[in-house]
């Protein structure tokens, strides 16, 4: 008898059970475990005082990310220059000691590999599709883009999985988002991601998998899947995944940590069985025209907050939900906003482009391909470009990008979260705008006061160069 038809996920999912319980816990076997000096210091100290050793070091990969500075942090005489906050020098400090103590993988502050945990994973092809991949940070999702089952846990979590490779979980619900059609031109991924979450809501993925599926998906480059993937979480799932295919096996073969030989060829058959099978079923399914996505920003202070550029900021009443237009009235009284004013009227006094959503290769391309030849308006005081990684920083130079974007009057710099969540001293100041390629524009976020407009690496160019929100569309046509 044939067995019954199973999602992409369902299939990762069983091939990691390490045990069944009868209450449906499931003890899950954990392929790599990604590690920033955030949320590991505790979980190594509690090792450390029970005795315990990390039983799979070769499977663990540490490299700070949160914390560092993106400016320099080395002087010219070649010491490491200090960190000035005293507890991102703490933290940044534990997980140095650390990785050599418990004989984990390390990338320090200065390898030329350095980036966000999540840039780093896929690039260095230790991220692998068909993996289970966890990370204590909610944006572990990001991994689905090449076909992991990857999610966020917590501190607790992440000591469990240092000393057990495995973790205690119930199976998640799937939901399936499809999306039919082409995107348009000028329509990005993250214009993508951002309208989806628009429609489904911040809760519209609890307890669930999120399986992104139709040719939209399938036309679309690693970097492109990484952006969606990594804003699951923002819909309120515990992790999105996209089908590998010889997109990502292109991507992945001969990177650094990736299989190499018999390994690799091995790995493509099992990972090209992975594909939800025909007359599988979803739990939930929401379907999506992509003729609707248009390049959407955000006007609140939750990720579902967005409009298309083209539309006003919405009036709170035209909510149906009482709790929802309270929000609504909240978020823009902190966003110092006004119903009905159009989108491209909202004038912005900062630009950061970087965060695991956006710092990629291409993102960088695709801002630098709308800066060339033009400069951000007077308006626009703060202009940062973050790369994802070393290697991402790297490439854009070999391609020219770093000097459009200081042509521009954009500052380039090391890579790192950054502005994505300022933890570092990079800050948008109280009361001040940001045109954001980050993932979150809650109030605080991006220092005390800021206020974060979500949006496209194109989109956040075009804004620059206009000091406004801007359709970039209209931009490129001159
Ligand atoms: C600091 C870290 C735990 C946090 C997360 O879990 O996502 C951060 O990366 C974020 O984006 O808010
Ligand atoms: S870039 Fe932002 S969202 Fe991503 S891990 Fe860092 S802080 Fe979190």
């Amino acid at each position: 008898m044939a067995s019954k038809p199973r999602t992409l996920y369902e299939k990762i999912w069983d091939a990691h059970v390490v045990e069944r319980q009868d209450d449906g816990t499931c003890l899950l076997y954990i392929d790599r475990h990604l590690v920033h000096e955030v949320t590991s210091p505790q979980a190594f100290e509690a090792l450390r005082v029970s005795g315990r050793t990390v039983r799979r070091p070769d499977l663990t990969l540490a490299v700070p990310d949160h914390n560092v500075p993106t400016t320099a942090r080395v002087a010219p005489d070649g010491s490491r220059l200090p960190i000035e906050d005293a507890q991102s020098a703490a933290q940044l400090a534990a997980l140095e000691s650390n990785a050599p103590q418990f004989g984990i993988r390390y990338i320090d502050a200065v390898a030329p590999e350095q980036g966000i945990v999540h840039v780093v994973g896929p690039e260095q092809g230790f991220s692998l599709p068909g993996a289970t991949i966890v990370c204590g940070d909610s944006h572990t999702a990001a991994h689905g883009g090449i076909g992991a089952l990857a999610f966020g846990i917590g501190t607790s979590e992440v000591e469990h999985v240092l000393a057990t490779q495995t973790l205690l979980l119930r199976q998640a619900k799937t939901m399936e988002i499809r999306v039919e059609g082409q995107l348009g031109p000028g329509v990005t991924p993250k214009d993508l991601i951002l309208h989806v979450i628009g429609v489904i809501g911040t809760a519209g993925g609890t307890g669930h998998v999120i399986e992104y599926r139709g040719e939209v998906f399938e036309q679309m480059s690693v970097e492109g899947r990484l952006t969606v993937c990594n804003m699951s979480i923002e819909g309120g799932a515990r992790a999105g995944i996209i089908a590998p295919d010889e997109t990502v096996y292109d991507y992945l073969k001969g990177r650094p940590y990736a299989p190499k030989g018999d390994d690799w060829d091995r790995a493509i058959g099992w990972w090209r069985s992975l594909a939800t099978d025909e007359g599988a079923s979803f739990d939930k399914s929401v379907v999506v025209d992509a003729a609707d996505i248009e390049p959407t920003v955000s006007w609140g202070t939750s990720p579902e907050d967005v409009v298309a550029i083209g539309g006003a900021i919405p009036e709170p009443e035209s909510f149906a939900d009482p709790s929802k237009q309270e929000a609504a009235r909240k978020s823009l009284d902190y966003m110092g906003l006004t119903a009905g004013t159009p989108m491209e009227d909202i004038a912005i006094e900062n630009v950061f482009i970087g965060s695991c959503t956006n710092s990629r290769i291409e993102d960088l391309r695709a801002a630098a391909s709308v800066l060339k030849g033009r400069t951000k308006a007077p308006g626009v005081r703060w202009a940062i470009v973050v790369p994802g990684s070393g290697l991402v920083k790297r490439q854009a130079e070999a391609e020219g990008l770093d000097r459009i974007f200081t042509d521009a009057g954009f500052e380039w710099r090391e890579p790192g979260c950054s502005a994505c969540l300022a933890m570092n001293p990079d800050k948008v100041p109280p009361g001040e705008r940001c045109a954001s390629t980050s993932n979150r524009n809650f109030v605080g976020r991006q220092g005390p006061g800021s206020r974060t407009h979500l949006l496209s690496p194109a989109m956040a160019a075009a804004a620059a160069v206009n000091g406004r929100l801007t359709d970039v569309r209209k931009l490129s046509d001159g």
